[in-house]
């Protein structure tokens, strides 16, 4: 067992999780964590061969919401069989953290991207891409996942120093607790500011936008193409599955980084209550507020638009919030319509169902 947990640690394995596995669970089932979610299978880890493996039935036909079908990162309880080349799982573990979006598109429904990440580098780079709203976004997601962010200003490299020093002053003006670490990938010595913080055991996620270095910046702390374990044999696998790329990675360092392709268009993610840990500063204000439902944007009284208007409260990050606000609560109430919806039309299926037997169709 010993050595069996060794395995696991090294994969992220900790005690908050060891905590929530019941005991008895541990003589039926071993512990693996998801590498790689493909289209009916996922590709398992228990820190020593990656097998592929299958959804016990049971989950494959209670589920009824994305929520119950492990993601890249989740932790389970499976069965390995055949000298460990197929597994099956039994039951996703608890979740330290979750991040999900809204699918794109018109269709209001999650999908998962990723789960149990410890950190998420929020990249934004110096030279085009910063933007004191676009990161508000991405803290709010993050914070929303129960994610911790850490903001990485890239190209580095591109600017004076002393143009940086400005630029991390100004977000920490705002954000006291936020780190801000400045990088470049082209400048060893500055990518050592990201290699420095990146803890053995903890997973990391990189959100930012499209042209900021978030590949080369992968690229880089792998040195070359190093995955959580060696695939299974080509051999082995071949004619059932195709071998995909891993999704979660295991750097030299020992920390673990997630890649997933549904990472890189986190944009449109609901947001709701990751709202209120990144806007701290209006919620402390709303306390304050004639009206208890006040809505900040016209009523009387409102310690929000006040401080607006003394300039104690940046516009622009007000007009954020409230924008904010306005898409969480559209993007809550439509998945709460569709889902109402469904429902109805369920009751409406059996409903003609019933009249059809008692008709005697
Ligand atoms: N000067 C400079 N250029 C960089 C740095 N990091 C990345 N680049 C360049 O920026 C461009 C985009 O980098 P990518 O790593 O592909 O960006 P990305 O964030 O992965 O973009 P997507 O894959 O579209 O999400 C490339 O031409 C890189 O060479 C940096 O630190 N300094
Ligand atoms: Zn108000």
């Amino acid at each position: 067992m010993d050595n069996e947990s060794n395995n696991l640690e090294k994969i992220g394995f900790d005690k908050w999780l060891l905590e929530r596995v019941p005991a008895e669970s541990l003589e039926q089932f071993e512990i693996a964590r998801v590498v790689a979610v493909h289209k009916d299978s996922y590709t398992i880890s228990n820190g020593e061969v990656e097998v592929l493996s299958e959804l016990i039935g049971k989950i494959l036909f209670s589920a009824n919401s994305p929520v119950e079908y492990p993601a890249v990162g989740d932790w389970v309880l499976a069965n390995f069989y055949d000298n460990n080349t197929f597994a099956i799982i039994h039951k996703i573990l608890p979740r330290k953290s979750l991040l999900k979006r809204k699918t794109p598109g018109k269709k209001v429904d999650f999908q998962l991207i990723a789960a149990n990440i410890d950190v998420a580098f929020i990249v934004q780079s110096l030279n085009e891409n910063f933007n004191l709203r676009r990161l508000e976004r991405y803290l709010v997601m993050a914070n929303e996942s129960q994610i911790q962010p850490i903001v990485l200003l890239s190209k580095s490299d591109l600017l004076d120093n002393e143009v940086i020093t400005g630029i991390t002053e100004d977000i920490n003006k705002i954000m006291p607790n936020l780190r801000v670490i400045p990088f470049s990938n082209k400048n060893d010595s500055c990518l050592d500011n990201v290699k420095g913080i990146m803890q053995a055991g903890l997973t990391y996620c990189l959100l930012g936008s499209s042209g900021v270095g978030k590949t080369t910046l992968i690229n880089n702390l792998l040195g070359e193409e190093k995955y959580i374990t060696k695939t299974v044999s080509k051999k082995e696998s071949k004619g059932k599955h195709a071998t995909t790329h891993r999704q979660l990675i295991k750097l030299d360092s020992g920390a673990l980084v997630v890649d997933t392709p549904g990472m890189r268009e986190l944009g449109n993610l609901s947001v709701a209550s990751g709202l209120e840990e990144t806007f701290s500063d209006i919620f402390e204000l709303s306390e304050k507020c004639r009206f208890r439902n006040c809505k900040h944007v016209n009523e009387k009284g409102c310690a929000v638009l006040n401080a607006v208007e003394d300039g104690q409260l940046s516009a622009k990050r007000y007009q954020n919030y409230i924008k904010m606000t306005k898409e969480s609560t559209f993007n809550e109430m439509s998945y709460f319509e569709k889902k109402k919806k469904n429902k109805q039309f369920g009751k409406f299926v059996k409903t003609v169902m019933k009249h059809k037997k008692s008709r005697g169709y």
